[in-house]
């Protein structure tokens, strides 16, 4: 089906451009007097990596700094783009100017590794500084409202399209000026298997995400750069074999402002700045289908419509390679005749709000940095600091104290939506309840393979009220902590088969031997340097992990529990590390294990603030549980369990590690969790890294002095023999 070349559509996605790269193929002017459509490409000189193009109602204030050295982007190849197997490989016959694109072309894939600074390489300098930039689409994504999408090019909303990437790798037609972009629409490309490229194997059809997206803002008139049109072209497939490809025209909507990356000193014409009705493409009709078609190419006319038997009749006398646009096709503006829209690109930066904790999800997002443009995500616990090396800007919104009552409510709330819940919990898995001292413990014995021989233990502890709300109890430690600087930040996170580096959803820090989680903790602050809410929580966690040792062995011999040999031990080693990690409003982890070979069998952890529901499901391959998913990464979670503010959860037995991933969902605007484990110093190969596992685990004299006993919920000291309900009444006269 073919565009109908009438439709003149108003939009407003904002375009971005990862222009390391924009464009190159058309280079070459035109012979003769009229040298318009050359410019744009390879002149636009993008200062950054990636950018957010020029829209007219935007001011671009202040000076960029941009960055000196920039890394390459670390985007995926775009739907949209060409493959290397689109690119011609023989001589051609015709016009120097594609000849040259194609050189040009292949250069670019060739290139696409190489550093931005080679990339920039010869492009002139811009007239103006782009609205965003951004090393990282992540970034992007996280800073920008109007582009949110971590794979492909279109990101849309409610099937409305609000943004486009354009990538450096570039189609063989794709046009790009200060005005108008011509270039095609993602979607319906395979991977070669040798090249590992993207190709083109088959016309592209109607059913892609972004070709109905796009059609669909084309048809309603939603605000954009413009749409001016959608259409068909063949370009040349995997085997050289033409294929059907959705192409589109962005037109500018306002013309008066002059685009960021128009170069310096060119003349309007030269730029491709053109008023409406200065040059018009002309139409025919098709004798045969009776659709209407713009004369698109300087090779004449051909019929757009692709359901008729002369749709691109020009491809049977020109190499479809050999096509070029005609100029007056390529100059001819339309007039945008949609409603109003606000075309605000810089979105504000989150302020401090009586109402808010500085925790909730909008003080997670990115923001744009108002010194330098670039799209900065939120990296550290504590606010923003602009992720461009050379700029200093950091915006800090300080987070206010939870209120006790309201972290309370999130968590009856939540416990009285789960009490309604069923199945949570999968038949092969034992079940015991026990109190002691008050508190409440839940053990679970996670089964084998063979659905009967329990392979570990998760003990939940629950305290009492009086424990949490007592003075020096539960609530206070939460509170101190909060007082705390953590060195909490968002790493990056180890991705399997993603390409694009993301940040873990969470915040973390460490605290005592060093550990390797999932996530890269490069910095750990030793125990002796720990602030005094993290060795409290040592302390508790050191009873918690013995008594969910001990619970589970007597469980073992009391109810004749069958136990894999050596699974479940009923040793303890004491822990020497800790791992914080903070919650904002929608942060989670996702689906893990605790297995590295470093670690002691016993892991717990404590939470602490708003509640959440922690679910362990089978490893993939394992027979387990619901077995029709059994080759599903993600599988039917065997346990699903609520942890309050105040519970501890220990995970006791090295195979849960092997056969079970675990995954937390917090439901509410702030939560940590503290997790002890024992990294066993011996296991490290590295001399320094063993050393230093050894003198950060270690728990300073007077805290190894103490001992939480959770029975009677008080501290006692073994050299002075004092007993205190808080840590801080023997701590503070040690
Ligand atoms: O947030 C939690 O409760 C779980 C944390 C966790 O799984 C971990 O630190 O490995
Ligand atoms: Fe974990």
């Amino acid at each position: 089906m073919a565009g109908s070349l009438d439709n003149t559509i108003a939009q407003a996605i904002p375009l971005i451009t990862d222009d390391t790269n924009l464009g190159d193929p058309i280079t070459e002017p035109n012979q003769g007097p009229v040298v318009d459509h050359t410019p744009v490409v390879d002149t636009i000189p993008a200062p950054n990596p990636i950018s957010v193009a020029d829209t007219p109602n935007i001011a671009h204030g202040g000076m960029v700094k941009y960055p000196a050295k920039r890394k390459y982007k670390e985007i995926e190849e775009e739907e949209h783009a060409p493959s290397v197997s689109q690119m011609p490989g023989s001589q051609q016959v015709r016009p120097r100017r594609v000849t040259r694109s194609r050189a040009k072309l292949v250069e670019t894939v060739a290139d696409a590794h190489a550093s931005p600074a080679d990339v920039h390489a010869n492009k002139p300098e811009p007239y103006g500084q782009p609205v965003a930039w951004a090393d990282k689409r992540a970034a992007l994504n996280d800073a920008l409202p109007y582009f949110k999408a971590h794979q492909g090019s279109v990101h849309t909303k409610d099937l409305v399209p609000k943004g486009m990437l354009i990538d450096c790798i570039v189609g063989i037609r794709d046009y790009f000026s200060s005005q108008v972009i011509v270039t095609s629409i993602g979607g319906g490309r395979v991977q070669d298997p040798i090249t590992k490229t993207m190709v083109r194997t088959e016309d592209q059809g109607e059913d892609g995400k972004n070709f109905k997206a796009l059609k669909y803002a084309l048809e309603n008139k939603h605000p954009f750069v413009m749409i001016a049109d959608i259409w068909q072209e063949k370009i040349k497939g995997d085997k050289e074999q033409p294929v059907v490809v959705y192409m589109i025209r962005l037109e500018k909507v306002r013309l008066d402002t002059k685009s960021w990356w128009t170069p310096k000193g060119v003349s309007a014409h030269e730029a491709g700045e053109f008023g409406i009705g200065t040059y018009s493409c002309a139409s025919h009709t098709c004798t045969t289908c009776q659709s209407q078609s713009k004369e698109i190419f300087e090779q004449g006319w051909t019929c757009l419509n692709s359901e008729c038997s002369k749709y691109f009749e020009l491809a049977a006398c020109f190499d479809i390679d050999h096509l070029t646009y005609s100029d007056a096709f390529l100059r001819e503006r339309t007039a945008y005749t949609g409603p109003e829209f606000d075309d605000e690109r810089v979105p504000s930066l989150p302020s401090e709000d009586n109402n808010s904790i500085g925790s909730e999800k909008e003080y997670k997002q990115g923001i744009l940095c108002p010194k330098c443009h670039c799209c900065s995500r939120r990296i550290k616990w504590d606010g923003w600091c602009c992720e461009n090396a050379e700029c200093d800007f950091k915006h800090i919104v300080p987070l206010k104290q939870t209120p006790l009552d309201g972290m309370r409510s999130e968590n009856q709330k939540m416990e009285q939506r789960r009490s309604s819940s069923a199945n949570d919990v999968h038949e092969s898995i034992i079940v015991h309840e026990t109190i002691a001292g008050g508190q409440e413990f839940k053990t679970f014995f996670l089964p084998d393979e063979d659905g009967k021989t329990a392979i570990g233990t998760i003990t939940r502890i629950r305290p009492t009220e009086a424990a949490l709300s007592r003075r020096g109890g539960i609530d206070d430690l939460y509170l101190q902590l909060q007082r705390e600087d953590l060195k909490l930040e968002r790493r990056p996170a180890k991705n399997a088969g993603c390409r694009v580096e993301e940040l873990t959803s969470h915040f973390s820090g460490n605290f005592g031997a060093p550990y390797k989680f999932g996530v890269v903790v490069k910095t750990t602050t030793s125990f002796g340097d720990a602030p005094a809410p993290i060795l409290e929580t040592l302390l508790r966690l050191t009873w918690g992990g013995k008594a969910a040792v001990e619970t589970s062995v007597n469980l073992i011999q009391d109810k004749g529990i069958k136990v894999l040999e050596n699974a479940i031990p009923s040793e303890f080693e004491q822990y020497n590390e800790q791992l914080v990690l903070g919650y904002f409003e929608n942060s989670k982890i996702s689906a893990h294990d605790d297995g590295e070979k470093e670690l002691g069998p016993n892991v717990a952890s404590l939470s602490l603030g708003s509640p959440s529901v922690m679910k362990f499901s089978p490893k993939k391959g394992k027979n387990i549980g619901d077995t029709k998913d059994i080759n599903k990464k993600k599988r039917k979670p065997v346990l699903s369990l609520l942890l309050k503010h105040g519970d501890m959860l220990v995970m006791h037995g090295e195979r849960i590690q092997k056969l079970y991933l675990h995954a937390v969902d917090p439901c509410g605007k702030h939560r940590f969790a503290l997790t002890c484990r024992h990294v066993r110093p011996r296991t490290i190969p590295d001399e320094e890294q063993r050393e230093l596992s050894i003198v950060n685990g270690k728990i300073p004299n007077r805290w190894a002095a103490v001992r939480y006993d959770g029975r009677e919920d008080r501290f006692e000291s073994s050299v002075t023999g004092e007993v205190a309900t808080s840590v801080g009444a023997i701590i503070g006269s040690g």
